[in-house]
């Protein structure tokens, strides 16, 4: 079963039954690592009880189950088990507290859901900080020793607890939490109910968390009482690659974990992903030795630097698709990555966003669908926008269609996904122009949709639909850029943030930088931005490319070079 793990990484999964911290480089196969642990440590647990896995993104999730399970069909029967839970940090608590016990502290009468921030009810839940009042769910709540630290606003504003406390419990008895509240109030639970507390320990003797730099405050909070009431935590992570620290997540939790009595700790260092010139690069960065297992042909350039200027983009990655040919990579294989938003949107050469409210939701679904191709993000924006039609108290839509509990939800279900999914008849084509072509073909078809669903479901409308679906900001254009006749080179390659690719391999990587960003990458790994630019270059196997303003190129380039970096 574990034949193909490497020395390091089986001494790990061989361990004794217990907490461990495991401080692992880029690339160290840590998927590898922690779903071989699982089962092992689900052989030799005994008594009742769960093994979970955690990780902080569902893309990761979704790996460790395939892997584990590919990893059960190769163990003898005997060795089967179904004891074993692999969710998100935020799924395990939801499922194993919000939504069962949150009710105990939220005092609401029904099963707690998930809001986003933009759905219509929401309107009749504000907080004042002092000077106006601002959404509810914009309130940040900070774990703070015993303790909770609210604030609001942009700027963080500290939001006194006699204005914060109240907002957050009206919201809470209609059975509503954002994600920071979501973790406020499963905090409560485990320590004003000890008994949820002790069940949960009990039930989960054992946990494994992967990730383990991306623990913010609240989630160490969450751990740190179960270790006290019994369970075993076992962390694994990358302090280099720590980059939710606006989630207030620094890394030190793992850091300072296998320090503590009674838990070992232990290091990954052969990157099995990405090429030695690239290791090389990465060493450098964090002054780590780690070594490559992979072997590059001789003579070829994996990692490179290459002067960009703003308004040539095209320019730009046409060199990174000559490279690529160079080095015989497929272009369909190559990334574009880039620190923010707006500037992965530029990349991709996709336009900004149009409408307003209802209409800017129903408009960005139509731009999930038809230029992402992600139906199921578009499924999720129409019901947003759907949820703005309606009454107030049918704020809960998107949580109940998320899990239909009855034949009826189902049949709704299909029917929203019915005009999510055709053109046609439903939501109309982004390819239309959006103030005259696509906007009065939505007005028809969305208050068709919303008269089935208040005639067959029982569902109240919301007053002045006219109102909400008002052409307000919808411009004489296509929601999206419509193929023209000259080819888009930007539409060949993939292009994401950086936080979305974290924990992927990529082929061969273009780092689209600004001044800041290469300055940050150059002084290494001790500030988030460092290690943005850190986790961009260990993504890649085969070819990194580090794309810098031309008109700073003179400021780094012997720096760049020092790192192992050539220029293209
Ligand atoms: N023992 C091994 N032998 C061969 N290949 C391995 C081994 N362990 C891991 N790998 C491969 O190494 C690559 C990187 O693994 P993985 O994605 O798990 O790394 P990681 O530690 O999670 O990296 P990161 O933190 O940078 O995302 C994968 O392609 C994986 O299949």
């Amino acid at each position: 079963m574990i034949d193909d793990l490497s020395p390091e990484q089986r001494d790990i999964v061989d361990l004794p039954l217990g907490p461990i911290a495991v401080m692992a480089c880029a690339g160290s196969g840590k998927t590898k690592t922690a779903v071989h642990r699982l089962a092992a440590m689900r052989q030799r647990h005994e008594g009742s009880g769960l093994i979970a896995l955690l990780s902080f993104s569902n893309v990761a999730v979704d790996t460790f189950r395939k892997e584990y399970a590919a990893l059960l069909r190769g163990l003898p029967v005997i060795g089967r088990s179904s004891a074993v839970e692999i969710d998100t940090m935020d799924g395990f608590i939801t499922s194993n507290v919000l939504r069962p016990h949150g009710h105990r502290v939220m005092k609401c009468d029904r099963a707690p859901y998930l809001v986003e921030g933009r759905e219509g009810f929401l309107a009749g839940f504000k907080v004042y900080d002092g000077k106006i009042s601002r959404p509810t769910t914009g309130i940040e709540v900070a774990c703070g020793g015993a303790g909770f630290r609210y604030s609001i606003g942009r700027g963080a504003a500290a939001l006194p607890a006699k204005w914060a406390e109240p907002a957050l419990a009206k919201l809470a008895a209609v059975g509503a939490y954002s994600h920071s509240a979501g973790r406020y109030w499963v905090l409560r639970v485990l320590r004003e109910k000890p008994f949820v507390l002790r069940a949960l320990a009990r039930r989960y003797p054992h946990i494994l968390v992967d990730e383990a730099q991306d623990i913010g405050p609240e989630h160490q909070a969450i751990l740190q009482l179960l270790i006290d009431a019994g369970s075993h935590v076992s962390l694994i992570g990358d302090p280099h690659q720590g980059i939710y620290e606006f989630a207030r997540a620094d890394g030190a939790f793992l850091q300072d974990y296998g320090t503590r009595p009674g838990v070992s700790g232990y290091n990954l260092s052969v990157n099995y992903r990405s090429l030695p010139d690239i290791v090389g690069v990465a060493n450098k960065l964090t002054q780590r030795a780690d070594t490559a297992k992979r072997a590059a042909a001789m003579g070829r350039t994996i990692a490179y630097y290459m002067p960009f200027k703003a308004a040539e983009r095209d320019h730009a990655l046409t060199s990174f698709r000559s490279l690529l040919g160079a080095a015989g990579i497929d272009p369909a294989h190559g990334v574009v990555l880039c620190r923010s938003k707006p500037m992965t949107a530029e990349w991709a050469g996709e336009l900004d966003g149009q409408g307003i409210g209802v209409v800017r939701c129903l408009a960005d679904a139509a731009i999930s669908r038809d230029q992402k191709k992600n139906f199921h993000r578009a499924f999720i924006q129409t019901c947003l926008g759907l949820s703005g039609l309606l009454a107030a108290k049918h704020g809960s839509l998107s949580a109940q269609l998320a899990r239909p509990e009855d034949d009826d939800m189902r049949r709704l279900r299909q029917l929203i996904w019915s005009f999510v999914r055709d053109p046609a008849t439903g939501l109309p084509s982004a390819t239309l122009v959006a103030d005259s072509g696509w906007h009065p073909l939505l007005v028809a078809r969305a208050q068709a949709l919303i008269a089935t669903m208040v005639g067959n479901f029982g569902f109240e409308a919301a007053d002045n639909l006219g109102r909400r679906l008002a052409k307000t900001k919808l411009e004489a254009r296509p929601l999206i850029a419509v193929a023209g006749l000259a080819i888009d080179v930007g539409a060949t390659f993939r292009t994401s943030t950086v936080h979305k690719v974290k924990g992927e391999s990529l082929e061969a990587v273009l780092y689209v930088a600004q001044k800041g960003h290469v300055r940050a990458l150059l002084n290494g790994t001790g500030t988030e931005e460092g290690r943005i630019g850190y986790v961009a270059l260990t993504r890649a196997r085969d070819l990194f490319v580090l794309a810098v303003p031309d008109n700073c190129l003179a400021e780094f380039e012997a720096e760049l070079q020092a790192v192992g970096l050539k220029r293209v």
